[in-house]
């Protein structure tokens, strides 16, 4: 049965639908050679839908090339539905979106779901259901040229949709969409998530990976430094990030720098006291009955600061990204289905 955003999806293989094991992958020979991917272990089954974060040149695209059979891996193994991936992805069952995805200006938003359609076995039965799945019927006749970014991206979406693939690879799909755009393209995708599909989708955008990824693949220096359920990955930062605005601000954070239970503390203004702390309530009491503080905020640690405090760990000369002998990342529970 083919999955749409209003049925389920059939029943599950045995096979994960991504399984990435060992993997490494270097570019150039002696002093330009770089390590993009070093021993790579990612399992995503089906129904997942896993955000991959990371700095730039931390080794999504190329992790993602592989998965997709653009790139061969040095060594180390890669399967897609239990399968090489290049004869994954010909037997239609692996839809892609890539940074370098190019469309045809010239056509109309019909023609070209029409034409890719005509590509895949099945394909062409699809097309009024993938349009409309990706929002795309009231632009059917629409100039590809004048679409605007966030419709480029949906038609995209559109066309990696078309041969009903098990697994869906998005390479930062909505880089350079505004936030009305974005909303929409992953309302589209969330959808197709809803209705079983796997997604793997490589972002800058922390809050996407928090509003739309059960999972959270975090990558640096080539590595997968973290691999849980994103709610897990953000909590591995303890501490809460507690704001106010105090008279004495400067002199305040120059006593409190030393504290063990302040992580981090500075003012953004002379008067804004902004600290890290992993026992807000001693704090807050602290605030309101002795710093004379107004506008107090206690809020946890988002993503960013996982994100940002976790690779800067993996990168640390200490932290052991540089060398071989590091130890992995614990290997993580089966992953959260989408809901
Ligand atoms: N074809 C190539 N030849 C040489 N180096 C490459 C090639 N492709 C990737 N690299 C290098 O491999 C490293 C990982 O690149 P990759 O594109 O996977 O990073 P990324 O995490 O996707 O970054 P971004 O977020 O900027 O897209 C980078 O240092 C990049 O310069």
């Amino acid at each position: 049965m083919e999955r749409t955003s209003d049925s389920l999806p059939p029943a599950a293989d045995a096979a994960p639908v991504l399984d990435l094991r060992g993997v490494h992958k270097s570019f150039g020979r002696g002093a330009h050679r770089v390590d993009a991917v070093r021993g790579v272990d990612l399992t995503v089954h089906r129904g997942d839908v896993v955000a991959l974060l990371g700095h730039n040149g931390a080794g999504k695209s190329v992790t993602l090339d592989m998965a997709l059979g653009l790139q061969a891996p040095a060594s180390g193994e890669v399967r897609v539905c239990g399968d090489r991936p290049s004869r994954a992805v010909s037997a239609g069952r692996v839809g892609a979106m890539l940074q370098s995805g190019a469309l045809l200006d010239d056509l109309r938003v019909a023609e070209t779901v029409r034409a890719v359609a005509s590509l895949h076995p099945g394909g062409r039965r699809r097309v009024g259901s993938v349009m409309d799945r990706a929002g795309l019927t009231p632009l059917a006749t629409r100039r590809v040229s004048r679409c605007s970014g966030g419709e480029k991206q949906r038609l995209r979406f559109a066309l990696a949709l078309l041969p009903d693939p098990d697994l869906m690879v998005l390479d930062e799909p909505t880089a350079g969409m505004d936030v009305s755009a974005r909303q929409e393209f992953w309302e589209v995708v969330s959808a197709e998530a809803q209705a079983g599909r796997t997604i793997v989708f490589a972002t800058h955008y922390l809050a996407e990976a928090e509003e739309y990824a059960p999972r959270t693949v975090l990558m640096a220096g080539g590595r997968v430094i973290a691999d849980d359920t994103t709610e897990a990955v953000r909590s591995r930062v303890p501490g809460r990030v507690l704001t106010c605005t105090t008279p004495d601000a400067g002199r305040l954070a120059q006593q409190l720098a030393g504290e063990p239970d302040v992580v981090d503390v500075r003012t953004p203004t002379p008067d804004r006291l902004e600290m890290r702390v992993t026992d807000s309530d001693r704090f807050a009491r602290l605030a309101l009955t002795e710093w004379r503080a107004t506008g107090l905020q206690i809020v946890p640690l988002g993503l960013d600061e996982a994100f940002a405090e976790l690779t800067r760990e993996a990168t640390d000369p200490h932290g052991g990204t540089d060398s071989d002998q590091s130890t992995p990342p614990a290997r993580p529970e089966p992953a959260a289905t989408a809901a």
